[in-house]
């Protein structure tokens, strides 16, 4: 002993042997075995699985698995792969087993615990990682804001602004010799910014050098940010007028790749814990709750704001009311609901509840502004909702008033934490899925002349010559080549590369594969969306004409980046707006080219982010 180890020591490292053993043998060598028969991996070893082969290739995880299911041959068959110590995965990625999994048998395949372990620390309760009331409630409220008439608001009102914000910054790193020729580009800050109508010359942007590369990965993301916190929490985080990287923005994405890593790492609490990603992980996590925190109190204080206007309207309209009536009286109130509270029904996308504006006065703060009649509801007594207060149903306007005024599953009104939650989801959901997929669709389009010559003809043809303006909703539901460019380059890079879902039951699918109960069941979108099966010989080819030629719209299970099913994308109408509104405006002002040494490459994370970012030249288009 005076010279070795411990025999406590000892002991401890056999018992937590003996553990793992056991542990291992329970989740991946026990009940969760492949049953006999099961279509494997080749080259699975007995005990280790496939963690030889599949650890080394982490880095390039999306490209090894879709290499592994095509070794395996024509007809999409189910396979499963096994890790030392987690679950099995059963692998599928047949149109008709995913809509087994995702739609006819759903209540089987939920998120699962899985899901809450790997990834509640971040996002708590929210929708991504809810499953039964705790989500259906979550959904049905959150789909209140997808409606034609919100997206007709969205696309003027705050695309624009933020569009206009994107291309000052893109013409502020112009270089000094080709920015003088350059169209005139919005003011940086507001239309009072000096230099809007002369031309991007005049404009300097803090932090962005002229003629130096600019990472158009990040400034996607802030956009996405930007728009989508105007959107759905009536808020501006202004991450297109920071200079520098945003805390925020860092500790989100290196949260979401470590909690993604999960789900390939073996014994990740362990090694987290060993190698100080765990430490990190917790202080990233509060840095990212205290931002959603600060989204939250800022709402707060503008609906207090907004129902203090809304009531003296309503007092004003009340005392014109009972005045003698005067010719201006009628046209000062009949301008129609304000802000971006949800229309009529009738426009909804995915079901919703009444509409609760029609007809009432306009609100006096500046859009986003939450609908005059949920401010009227409050002013008859309800306070604002979070920490404790009273919840008030019917209220209608941005998804963050609505989530603070109604009530939860539980009918009680949400706290802070469930707040934060429902932030922090809809972050992802608004902003890293749209940012990346511009990001991938503007890194082909680069390499592919023939295709931006096509989508700016296009646009020149439906909006005509370029002017300062920003395009309509309806000019931009007209641009069909363009939507097909975005739409290509979410198919080769779908925003949600790999995702998964755990058997409740054993069951069998219908191909015959006999899935255990508690399997994780993965279906990876990367590998799905460029099925030769499927998408014929040139599957791996950038080629957006193929949504052209389409009869029909592919269904969700062969084009599966939005999901498919009960669970499908809630905001697929609004990134596609999003996704062709980006492209057409930024094509039409500038041109990209690759930085010299620029390299392009994805990270592995929850969804597809660039590991490198997507590092451009900027030059005014003539
Ligand atoms: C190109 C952009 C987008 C892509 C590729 C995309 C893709 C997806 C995918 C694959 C899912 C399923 C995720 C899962 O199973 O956990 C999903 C869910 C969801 N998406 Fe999107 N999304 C995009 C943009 C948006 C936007 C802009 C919003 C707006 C808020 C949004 C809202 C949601 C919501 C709320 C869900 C959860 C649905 C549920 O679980 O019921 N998405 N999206």
């Amino acid at each position: 002993y005076r010279d070795g180890v411990p025999p406590t020591a000892i002991a401890a490292a056999a018992a937590l042997a003996a553990a793992a053993v056991a542990y291992h043998w329970r989740h991946a060598l026990g009940s969760h075995r492949p049953p006999p028969g099961a279509r494997v991996l080749p080259g699975t070893l007995p005990l280790l699985g496939d963690a030889p082969q599949l650890l080394p290739n982490l880095h390039r995880l999306h490209d090894w698995i879709e290499e592994q299911l095509r070794a395996l041959g024509p007809g999409a068959p189910t396979c499963m792969f096994t890790l030392p110590f987690m679950r099995t995965f059963v692998s599928v990625r047949h149109p008709a087993v995913l809509e087994h999994i995702l739609k006819t048998r759903a209540g089987n395949y939920p998120k699962g615990q899985p899901f809450r372990d790997n990834f509640g620390p971040l996002l708590g309760k929210g929708i991504f990682v809810s499953d039964g009331e705790q989500w259906r409630w979550q959904r049905k409220l959150a789909s209140r804001i997808f409606s034609i008439r919100s997206f007709k608001l969205y696309v003027s009102e705050v695309f624009g602004a933020k569009a206009d914000l994107l291309t000052a910054r893109l013409a502020a790193a112009c270089s000094p010799a080709t920015a003088a020729e350059a169209p005139a580009a919005a003011a940086a800050g507001g239309a009072e910014a000096p230099g809007a109508e002369e031309g991007c010359a005049r404009l300097a942007f803090p932090g962005v050098e002229p003629g130096a590369p600019l990472d158009l990965h990040d400034l996607m993301y802030r956009f996405t940010l930007d728009t989508f916190a105007k959107i759905g929490f009536g808020t501006d985080p202004g991450c297109l007028t920071t200079a520098g990287r945003i805390p925020f923005a860092v500790a989100f994405d290196r949260a979401q790749r470590t909690t993604n890593a999960r789900f390939w790492t073996p014994g990740w609490r362990l090694l987290e814990a060993l190698d100080g990603r765990g430490r990190r992980l917790r202080a990233d996590i509060a840095t990212i709750r205290s931002f959603a925190a600060g989204i939250i109190s800022t709402r707060r204080e503008l609906l207090s704001i907004e129902r203090a206007a809304a009531a003296a309207a309503e007092a004003e309209a009340e005392a014109e009311a009972d005045a003698p009536p005067s010719p201006s009286a009628s046209s000062a109130s009949s301008s129609g609901g304000g802000g971006f509270a949800r229309g009529p029904a009738s426009d909804d996308l995915d079901g919703g509840a009444e509409a609760a504006d029609q007809g009432k006065p306009k609100a006096a703060a500046p859009a986003p502004t939450p609908a005059p009649s949920a401010a009227k509801g409050r002013a008859r007594g309800a306070g604002l909702a979070g920490g404790g207060e009273e919840c008030e149903e019917g209220a209608a306007r941005d998804l963050l008033a609505l989530f603070m005024s109604e009530c939860g599953p539980d009918g009680a009104a949400l706290d802070d934490e469930t707040l934060v939650d429902t932030v922090l989801n809809f972050i992802i959901a608004g902003r890293d899925t749209t940012a990346q997929a511009l990001s991938w669709s503007l890194h082909e389009i680069m390499a592919r002349p023939d295709v931006e010559a096509r989508l700016l003809a296009e646009a020149e043809a439906a909006l005509g010559p370029m002017r300062g303006g920003q395009p309509t909703y309806d000019e931009v539901n007209e641009l069909r080549y363009a939507r097909a460019v975005f739409l290509e380059g979410l198919r080769l890079h779908p925003s949600v590369p790999e995702n998964a879902k755990v058997a409740l039951r054993a069951d069998t699918l219908p191909d015959g594969t006999r899935v255990p109960a508690g399997a994780l069941i993965h279906y990876s979108a990367y590998a799905i969306n460029r099925l030769e099966d499927f998408w014929g010989r040139d599957a791996a080819e950038f080629r957006p004409d193929r949504w052209l030629e389409f009869e029909h719209t592919p269904s969700p299970y062969s084009h599966i980046s939005f999901n498919a099913g009960p669970r499908i994308c809630l905001g697929q109408r609004l990134a596609e707006l999003e996704g062709v509104y980006v492209l057409v405006t930024l094509l039409r002002r500038f041109r990209f080219a690759p930085a010299p040494g620029a390299r392009v490459d994805y990270d592995l994370s929850a969804s597809m982010p660039m590991r490198e970012g997507l590092w451009v030249t900027v030059s005014p288009r003539d």
